[in-house]
């Protein structure tokens, strides 16, 4: 956790026994992904939820991101009311998620949703467009949803940023982690 006057203060200490949390990670930097969402699941089981509970899936690049964490939200709001049938994945396709063993068996819908990209600026209007539309699809997702979307995206100007963030550097904290415990806050406080 931050030292000092950044980042969320002590997480309340939330209970995450019976919660199925979804991560939606791209694939673009995946040096700098993979420990971002190693971060996030370590912080998840330590707050409680079981590994069956965490549903990985990854996508191309953080634009791919909105329309993923809504199709697979969807899709498992569909197998929560029916018989457990067909692929959650729809046409999304198998996970290739670079974390090893990191999909699932378990069904249902989910309480929380974390969504991992890093985007790095180049000398191109390319981040800035990214950014922007992503940032408002993963909010629009949320409210439309009513489901916490946790905001994991990296708008970095450079990779020593994104290195530091994803604790990969002697003074970094692994944002992940913060990301882990937010989503059980949120995902714990939806079902008050
Ligand atoms: O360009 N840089 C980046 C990027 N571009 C790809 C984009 O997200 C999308 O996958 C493609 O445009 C195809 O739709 N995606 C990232 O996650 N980080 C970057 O730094």
């Amino acid at each position: 956790m931050f030292a000092g006057t950044k980042g969320p203060g002590e997480a309340e200490p939330m209970d995450g026994t019976n919660l199925r949390v979804l991560i939606v990670h791209a694939r673009w930097n995946t040096s700098l992904i993979t420990p971002l969402v190693e971060g996030a699941r370590k912080k998840l089981q330590e707050r409680g939820v079981k590994a069956s509970n965490i549903v990985t899936q990854s996508v191309p690049g953080s634009w791919e991101l909105p329309i993923a964490v809504q199709r697979l939200y969807s899709a498992s709001q569909v197998q929560a009311s029916s018989a457990p049938s067909g692929d959650l994945l729809g046409g999304l396709g198998r996970s290739s998620t670079p974390v090893p063993g990191a999909s699932s068996s378990s069904k249902g819908t989910f309480d929380a949703i974390i969504a991992i990209g890093v985007l790095i600026k180049g000398d191109t209007a390319h981040f800035e467009h990214i950014a922007e539309s992503v940032s408002r699809g993963l909010m629009r997702v949320q409210l439309d949803f009513g489901v916490p979307v946790i905001f994991g995206l990296l708008t970095v100007l450079n990779e020593e940023q994104a290195k530091r963030r994803a604790g990969l550097t002697a003074d970094g904290h692994n944002h992940g982690e913060d990301w882990g415990d937010a989503a059980v806050e949120m995902g714990a406080k939806r079902k008050l």
